[in-house]
């Protein structure tokens, strides 16, 4: 854990350390992630089943790869009632808030009467990715396949490793409630590059999205360009800016509910109060000692975490902004103030009674969201993943004789000669025309 104070003249220099100190994740995984893709890419099906067995000790042969619907109910069958209960709450309060964001076409009539047009249209296919390495994540099945399915994509695929090859019932639930049967066993790059190229068995999809760990991440940025990708989903961070009326023990098990996730999560700590910076360290060492996950806790939060003393609210806000974390938690009497101030942050959670976990489950947004500073430039899982615009122009003769001229002249600027004349030809031809 690094311990930083803006008040400190080094400051700047040991900030700057703390920013790139995660960049270097995906810098180490790049050329195996490189190789695992050009293996699938180059043997298909026997490469997965391959890597499966090497990364999640599962012997698959082509014919076992797919899930068959059986094995989808058998698993799901032994979700308890109250469980299924809560992913069912979950599920509707997700498509709720993803139903809401569901843009409309735009159609508008100019005032040279010309007809001007914007259609939303869903992806043909989507492959959602289902992280299952340390964890499993039945919340992530919602949060793809929820935003898919409102969006009206047809075709969902989901891959999701199944580690020493047990299925987690609840992660079969969930796919089955969004309707989601074509399900395969695999995980990692591997799993990204067979949804990107395709196998004899797994066709290809035109989007993957989804969360994983740096291997997935990593993939998903060198397979984008061949397929589209939502965001580099990688492993989770957490921004908690919190002042001393707060409870050092729940900002302490914020903090730690992200570190968990993995040993390359980050959890930072923003307050204007060293003692209560130091109570918090002292009850996050102490809980980590309690936690079933200590481990990978342990090394992120040892690795990665940060506590940043700061003299004034706006120094916050501006380190907020330079770190642009996935998950920001906003303790403090005018949440809204601060988060004004906010320009970079994949998810905010307002007030002292609102964790980042909430958001995790059943808070309604989407849990897929940028990490390592992508916050800058992309947002998190939306129904406008699943979905692509196309825009349309539609004019008579009046129209064209209205703008076409200023093209034509455009064209010629450009030196692109045959622009030009498909243009001024058809206005030449309107105006002999006009004037018979
Ligand atoms: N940003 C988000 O929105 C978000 C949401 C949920 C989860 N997450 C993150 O998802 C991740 C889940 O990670 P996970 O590991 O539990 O599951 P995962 O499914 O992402 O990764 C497991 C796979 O990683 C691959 N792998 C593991 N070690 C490897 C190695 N040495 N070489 C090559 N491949 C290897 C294997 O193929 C394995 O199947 C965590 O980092 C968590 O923080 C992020
Ligand atoms: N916090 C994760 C996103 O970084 C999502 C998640 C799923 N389950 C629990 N947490
Ligand atoms: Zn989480």
């Amino acid at each position: 854990m690094i311990y930083l104070d803006t008040s400190d003249p080094a400051f700047f220099l040991r900030f700057q350390a703390l920013l790139t100190a995660r960049g270097q994740q995906g810098e180490s995984v790049a050329a195996p992630v490189r190789d695992i893709i050009q293996d699938v890419r180059a043997r298909g099906d026997a490469a997965l089943c391959e890597l499966t067995e090497r990364f999640d000790r599962v012997t698959l042969t082509p014919q076992t790869l797919r899930l068959t619907q059986e094995e989808i109910s058998e698993s799901a069958a032994q979700v308890p009632p109250e469980t299924r209960a809560a992913l069912e709450l979950a599920a509707a309060r997700i498509t709720a808030f993803h139903e809401a964001q569901m843009p409309r076409d735009l159609d508008m009539t100019d005032a040279e009467g010309i007809r001007l047009g914007m259609r939303w249209i869903a992806l043909d296919s989507a492959g959602l990715y289902v992280p299952g390495g340390k964890a499993a994540y039945p919340s992530s099945v919602l949060m793809n396949a929820l935003p898919a399915r409102v969006a009206g994509v047809e075709r969902l695929a989901m891959c999701v490793p199944t580690p020493g090859g047990e299925l987690n019932p609840l992660v079969m639930a969930a796919a089955q409630l969004c309707g989601v049967t074509e399900i395969y066993r695999i995980g990692g790059a591997q799993a990204v590059a067979a949804m990107a190229y395709g196998t004899v068995t797994i066709a290809p999809v035109d989007r993957i999205t989804g969360p994983g760990n740096a291997y997935v991440a990593e993939a998903k940025k060198q397979v984008y360009g061949h397929t589209g990708i939502d965001s580099i989903a990688g492993p989770s961070e957490i921004v908690v800016v919190a002042d001393s009326a707060n409870d050092p023990a729940l900002v302490a098990l914020d903090l730690l509910a992200q570190a968990e996730h993995d040993e390359l999560a980050q959890a930072v700590l923003i307050t204007d109060d060293a003692a209560f910076a130091e109570r918090v360290v002292a009850t996050v060492e102490e809980t980590l000692a309690i936690l079933s996950r200590r481990e990978i806790a342990r090394r992120s939060w040892e690795d990665y975490g940060a506590v940043v003393v700061v003299r004034d609210w706006g120094e916050a806000s501006e380190i907020v902004n330079a770190l642009a974390p996935e998950h920001l938690e906003v303790m403090l009497d005018d949440p809204r103030a601060f988060s004004a101030g906010v320009r970079h942050a994949g998810a905010i959670f307002m007030g002292r009674h609102c964790p980042e976990a909430l958001g995790d489950y059943v808070g309604g947004p989407n849990h897929v969201l940028p990490t390592s500073r992508t916050a800058r430039f992309s947002s998190g899982l939306s129904v406008f993943d699943f979905l692509k615009r196309t825009t349309t122009i539609e004019t008579d003769a009046a129209g064209l004789l209205a703008i076409g001229p200023a093209g034509a002249e455009l064209a010629r600027a450009e030196g692109l000669e045959a622009h030009g004349l498909s243009l001024s030809e058809r206005i030449r031809r309107l105006t002999e025309k006009g004037s018979e």
